[in-house]
């Protein structure tokens, strides 16, 4: 039989069994269970049928044994006994360690099968004691009691004999005797060599009581059952709050929609122009959201999986939660039927009201507006299979984890706070730069407009509580109130307080440990409305700023797949040509939080941006404070001083002028192989070249050539020609300056040598550098990728020496290795 190995108690009948066996079931409770066998006789003054023993006729105890329902049975003292294969089933299957208490004869019939109990024999320490003990009972009539004690000499012969049972305890004292039963079926520490454990903190020592190995108990090949015995305190687990939600995405039904607008009238005494400050415009919509269109319960969304709710099947459960609070208070059988009728009704409910949800999602996502929900299916999907929705435990910065609330919520401050305030050491920039003093204009309403229509809806809302939905709601309304609003803005330079508190949210980037805060990425959830005025800050700034072609992070008509492009056409060149090309993958340490505002604006003044909105963004960035919201509620509020905002609409934009720095602060690359188109005058040339730059503005250049002749009504000098007199010409020509030159119809012309340009593809922070090696001299390669290192350093971002790769492409010869490492590694100065 399967299951845990049995025990068998057996011995004179009075030497004390079963007093022991009820001690050992009632201290273990959950680890042994008590087979109870069938008897004949009648039930004594307290015996209960099915727990002492099943009291059966004799008729139907023969016709059990003869079908082969016993393992065994045996006539004792006038009366049949016996153990029926369901009853150590029934134990079984439970898990417990199966009792039996039966006779000698019962052991015999035992050790035939297959059961393989351990055998305890339990002897009175007299006949004279038995006796007693059996009288004192006043169990037995004096007729059955001389049986007994005849059967007891017979046992006690019996439990002699070697090999029969595997211990044998006297019971004279009983305390003595249950410790040796214990002793026998349980092993506590201390006292050999263990290899199965609980390993508990020193502070729950106190709370454990007992802690024993189950001898008999083999969990796997030399593995005992280890059964701990400890008192806990069960605390109510605190939920941390979650805050209430305004339902905002009911905004997506017009009615609803309809409703706020209206309610909103009223709530400004029946105007639809907004009042002229944010604070009262941003209480008066949140107080109308709150009532038009509700609040969350403040559960958390994963407790239960509730979106296929409908009114009925909430009415129904409510129900059942009323009848259960009742039949919990009032024991009765009608409370507890009219509980278990809800139950059933609740259940058929849940599943109706489930397969018609079901039924509609799988109609709806066969349709053009349900692609979207189906990409948010898989998202979540895939999110919930991850199972980091909610880790509440983290680890400190050496690796030791932390549980508690409070110490987790400083460890999320800690590492944040450090993060977006931490600069690199640096030396100050003292190239100054000269600013743009002019006048701007005022804002638009179409630019609010355009800026309104590019906001997506559904995000998650910033500290303020207004998301763009209630703009949109509002129509132009909206646009009103926001164009009024971002002109006092501007005119000010001064934004409202509320749109600098923002929420930082960790986001698993997916890989890493799960426990280690810098496997997260914080995104910001930030007021929608100051997203809002930074997109139509961005829009102004776009105009003016003009980033390099190699720029293909957050520009408009540019991807990814074009950056790929150009890359593999660059390639497929070198491949042509046979040539080594070392291309160096640069992976920048937390880039977005590592620019110094500085240098931020710095790089705006350089681009051409106006002051005006330099302070503007300046003013956005001031005073910005955040809190972390993790799985164990929000932490303190702190500064933000370095870097750029996460989730901001308008970093992607600095970034990339920050970024564009990159390309002009000379990294000159050695250049790839030239390309010379030659042929007769009207031949195509010059327009098939204009094509070629045209369509791979970032893969071709031109060099520019030197000539004598005089320029054309519509060629502009230094754009298509450098135009020279003859003697500097020949000036040149004699220093050697030229590497060729030509007469050509009367006039002279010359190409001076160049270095080809940069080539660097960058794609948001994530930069490619690619250089050709010519005659195995990577000296100025190797010169570049300093170079590369250094500007980072100086600009507190910090290479990722680990993930910054370089790739060799060579046809000709296998290259022993990159010097990539190397040179970064002087530059960082490890
Ligand atoms: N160590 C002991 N000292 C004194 N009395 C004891 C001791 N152990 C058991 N007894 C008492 O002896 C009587 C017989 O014990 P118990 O009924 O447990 O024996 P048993 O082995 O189960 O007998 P049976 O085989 O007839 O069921 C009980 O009244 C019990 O309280
Ligand atoms: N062989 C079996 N013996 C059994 C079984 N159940 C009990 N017993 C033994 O009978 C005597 C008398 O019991 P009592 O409850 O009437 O005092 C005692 O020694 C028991 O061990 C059984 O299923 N098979
Ligand atoms: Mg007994």
């Amino acid at each position: 039989m399967a299951g845990p190995r049995p025990v068998v108690l057996s011995g004179p009948s009075g030497a004390g069994k079963s007093t022991l066996l009820k001690m050992l079931i009632k201290e273990f409770e959950g680890v042994f269970g008590f087979s109870v066998s069938h008897t004949t006789r009648r039930p004594r003054p307290g015996e209960e049928n099915g727990k002492d023993y099943h009291y059966v006729s004799r008729e139907e105890m023969q016709a059990g044994i003869t079908k082969g329902d016993f393992i065994e049975s045996a006539e004792f003292s006038g009366n049949l006994y016996g153990t029926s294969k369901a009853a150590v089933q029934a134990v079984q299957a439970q898990n417990l360690i199966c009792i039996l208490d039966i006779d000698m004869q019962g052991v015999k019939s035992i050790k035939k099968t297959n059961l393989n109990p351990i055998y305890i024999s339990i002897q009175p320490p007299s006949m004279d004691v038995l006796e007693k003990r059996l009288r004192a009972r006043k169990t037995e009539n004096e007729e059955s009691l001389q049986k007994r004690l005849l059967a007891a000499l017979v046992e006690m012969e019996f439990s002699k004999e070697t090999g029969q049972f595997d211990v044998v305890i006297i019971n004279d004292n009983l305390d003595e005797a249950y410790r040796k039963l214990k002793a026998a079926l349980l092993q506590s520490g201390g006292r050999r060599t263990q290899v199965d454990y609980i390993l508990c903190r020193r502070g729950n020592l106190k709370e454990i009581s007992d802690c024993k190995v189950v001898v008999g108990e083999s969990v796997a090949r030399q593995h005992r059952m280890v059964v701990c015995r400890m008192t806990l305190m069960v605390c109510k687990k605190k939920r941390s709050k979650i805050e209430k939600k305004t339902k905002w995405w009911k905004l997506k039904k017009e009615e609803c929609c309809e409703e706020f607008r209206q309610k909103l009238r009223q709530a400004l005494g029946g105007q639809v122009v907004l009042p002229d400050d944010w604070e009262t415009t941003a209480e008066v919509i949140r107080e109308t959201g709150r009532k038009v269109l509700g609040v969350s319960s403040g559960r958390r969304k994963e407790d239960k999986e509730t979106w296929w709710w409908n009114e009925e099947v909430q009415d129904s459960i409510q129900r059942k939660r009323l009848a259960k609070k009742k039949w919990d208070m009032d024991r009765t059988e009608e409370n507890r039927q009219e509980y278990k009728e809800l139950q059933r009704r609740v259940k058929r409910e849940v599943s109706k009201a489930k397969q018609k949800a079901y039924d509609e999602l799988y109609t709806r996502l066969d349709t053009r507006e349900g692609e979207k929900d189906l990409y948010r299916l898989a998202r979540q999907r895939d999110r919930d299979g991850k199972d980091v929705q909610q880790v509440r435990v983290i680890k400190d910065r050496d690796g030791r984890v932390l549980t508690s609330e409070e110490s987790v919520q400083r460890r999320w401050k800690e590492y944040f706070e450090e993060l977006m305030n931490e600069e690199n050491e640096r030396e100050k920039r003292v190239e100054g730069v000269n600013s743009v003093e002019q006048e701007v204009d005022k804002i638009r309403k179409d630019e609010v407009r355009k800026a309104l229509k590019r906001m997506k809806s559904g995000k998650a809302v910033g500290p303020d509580d207004i998301p763009v939905e209630v703009w949109k709601c509002l129509g132009e309304a909206a646009v009103e109130f926001l164009t009024s609003l971002f002109n006092r803005v501007l005119e000010s330079e001064r934004m409202p307080e509320e749109w600098r508190r923002s929420v930082l949210v960790p986001i698993f980037k997916n890989k890493g440990d799960v426990q280690s805060c810098s496997n997260y990425r914080g995104i910001k959830l930030m007021s929608h409305t100051m997203k809002l005025w930074e997109r139509v800050v961005e829009a102004r700034l776009r105009k003016v700023v003009e980033i390099c072609e190699q720029q293909y992070g957050f520009m408009p008509r540019k991807s990814t797949t074009d950056a790929i492009f150009a890359l593999r056409i660059l390639m497929e060149k070198y491949r042509d040509g046979q040539r080594e090309l070392h291309c160096v993958f640069v992976d920048l340490e937390k880039a977005y939080d590592r620019v110094p505002r500085e240098e931020l604006w710095y790089c705006m003044r350089k681009s051409g941006v106006a002051e005006k909105y330099v302070r503007v963004v300046q003013d956005m960035y001031e005073r910005s404070r955040t809190v972390v919201r993790c799985a164990v509620g929000q932490t303190e509020e702190f500064k933000v001083e370095v870097g750029l905002h996460q989730g901001s609409a308008l970093s992607p934009f600095l970034f990339a002028i920050v970024m564009d720095q990159l390309q002009k602060i000379g990294i000159v690359m050695a250049g790839p192989r030239q390309v010379i188109l030659s042929g007769p005058s009207g031949a195509g040339k010059s327009t098939l070249l204009e094509m070629l730059l045209k369509e791979f503005p970032d893969v071709f250049s031109y060099i520019i050539s030197y000539t004598t002749r005089e320029p054309r009504p519509w060629e502009e000098n230094g754009k298509d020609y450098h135009y020279v007199s003859r003697e500097e010409m020949q000036a040149g020509i004699t220093k050697g300056d030229f590497i060729e030159s030509a007469e050509y119809s009367g006039n002279m012309y010359g190409t001076r040598p160049v270095h080809g340009s940069n080539t660097i593809i960058k794609l948001a922070d994530d930069t490619t550098a690619i250089a050709f090696i010519s005659d195995n001299d990577e000296s100025e390669y190797r010169e570049e990728v300093k170079n590369l290192a250094a500007w980072c350093a100086d600009n507190n971002l910090l290479l990722n020496t680990i993930n910054t790769k370089e790739l060799i492409v060579n046809l000709r010869k296998k290259s022993d290795k990159g010097i990539l490492g190397e040179a970064l590694c002087q530059t960082a100065g490890q």
